[in-house]
């Protein structure tokens, strides 16, 4: 039995990401709820992560579309709509999880905890905006909206066209002694859901809101390196990390050292905003401490990969 942070990746949430309908998202979170629960049937100690990209980005396009129609609705800040997207996504994936439980016979609670990380206000993150949030346009599209709505977009992994906002390292986990005691009395618990809602600490100790979206592979990082994982299991699309993907020679692996997984960083093959947030945060966990291992692989051999017979493994 290991204790386990889950990292779901867009694919676990919405199938296509051209129906980001609430239905479909469910309906999503059904099938990505079955390979979690091989896990929890393993017998793994299982904490689930997640992105919000798409879902935060709906969230504020909802509202400015409300505020330009009518000036008199108010706009939504950044930080409240990620906690909407936390709610929003982790109420489907509690149902879901609860569902495929009870289904298997196995009997445990399922908590989404609205989770707060902490980030540096000077985070050299907030000077130049990165993590791509929202649908996918044209150039033509993201021109017009560059210049109507003063967003900053950027192509993303030649997929189209999307906004991007901040994108700070998480620091700390604000819930982090609610999550431990949950998971340590046999809870699952979904945590960290896009990243934390982003929170800078105030003089009086406080907390305050600021418009960014952690990426959830650094966050999932950071509360396994906290909860003191054994391992960290990134799951997204594509069964194992390439060298020279989608080239003539690309070469599926099926191991990498983190020395190895560093000189494969600084060789470029591993794209900014998609897979190298993946290996980052990968090699941070694996060094933090002896014997950590991550995982990189797909939802579908998730229970595979952590039996040792796919996906990539990065070790010390
Ligand atoms: N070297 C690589 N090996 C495998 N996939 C890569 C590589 N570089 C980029 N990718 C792309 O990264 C994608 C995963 O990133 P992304 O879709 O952003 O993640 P998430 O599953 O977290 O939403 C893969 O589906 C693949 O298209
Ligand atoms: N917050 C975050 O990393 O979301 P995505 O994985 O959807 O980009």
């Amino acid at each position: 039995m290991a204790r386990i942070v889950v990292a779901l990746g867009g694919n676990a949430l919405q199938a296509d990401p051209k129906d980001i309908s609430a239905e479909a998202q469910l309906r999503t979170t059904r099938h990505t709820a079955r390979a979690i629960v091989d896990l929890i049937e393993d017998g793994h100690e299982v904490i689930i992560a997640h992105g919000n990209g798409p879902q935060v980005g709906q969230i504020v396009a909802t509202y400015e579309a409300a505020a330009s129609q009518d000036p008199s609705k108010p706009l939504m800040p950044f930080p409240e709509c990620g906690a909407m997207s936390q709610g929003y996504i982790g109420y489907h994936l509690q149902q879901a999880l609860r569902e495929e439980m009870i289904r298997r016979g196995l009997k445990k609670s399922v908590a989404a905890i609205v989770t707060q990380v902490v980030v540096d206000e000077d985070d050299p993150g907030f000077e130049n905006p990165t993590k791509p949030v929202g649908s996918f346009f044209t150039e033509e599209q993201a021109k017009k909206l560059i210049n109507e709505k003063g967003y900053v977009m950027k192509e993303d992994a030649g997929r189209g066209w999307r906004r991007v906002v901040a994108s700070p390292m998480p620091k700390a986990v604000v819930e982090e002694e609610i999550v431990r005691t949950l998971v340590s009395a046999g809870h699952v618990v979904i945590t960290v859901g896009g990243g934390g809602v982003p929170v800078i600490e105030k003089e009086d100790g406080g907390l305050k809101g600021v418009a960014a979206v952690i990426d959830k592979d650094l966050a999932s990082e950071r509360i396994a390196e906290l909860l003191d994982a054994d391992e960290l299991v990134i799951l997204t699309t594509v069964e194992k990390v390439a060298l020279n993907f989608n080239k003539p020679e690309q070469r599926n692996l099926s191991s990498m050292t983190v020395d190895e997984a560093k000189k494969y960083m600084e060789e470029g093959h591993f794209a900014p905003g998609s897979m190298l947030p993946k290996v980052k945060a990968a090699v941070m966990f694996v060094e933090s401490k002896k014997g950590r291992k991550a995982i990189i692989t797909s939802l579908e051999k998730a229970r595979d990969a952590l039996s040792g017979k796919t996906g990539t493994v990065i070790t010390g």
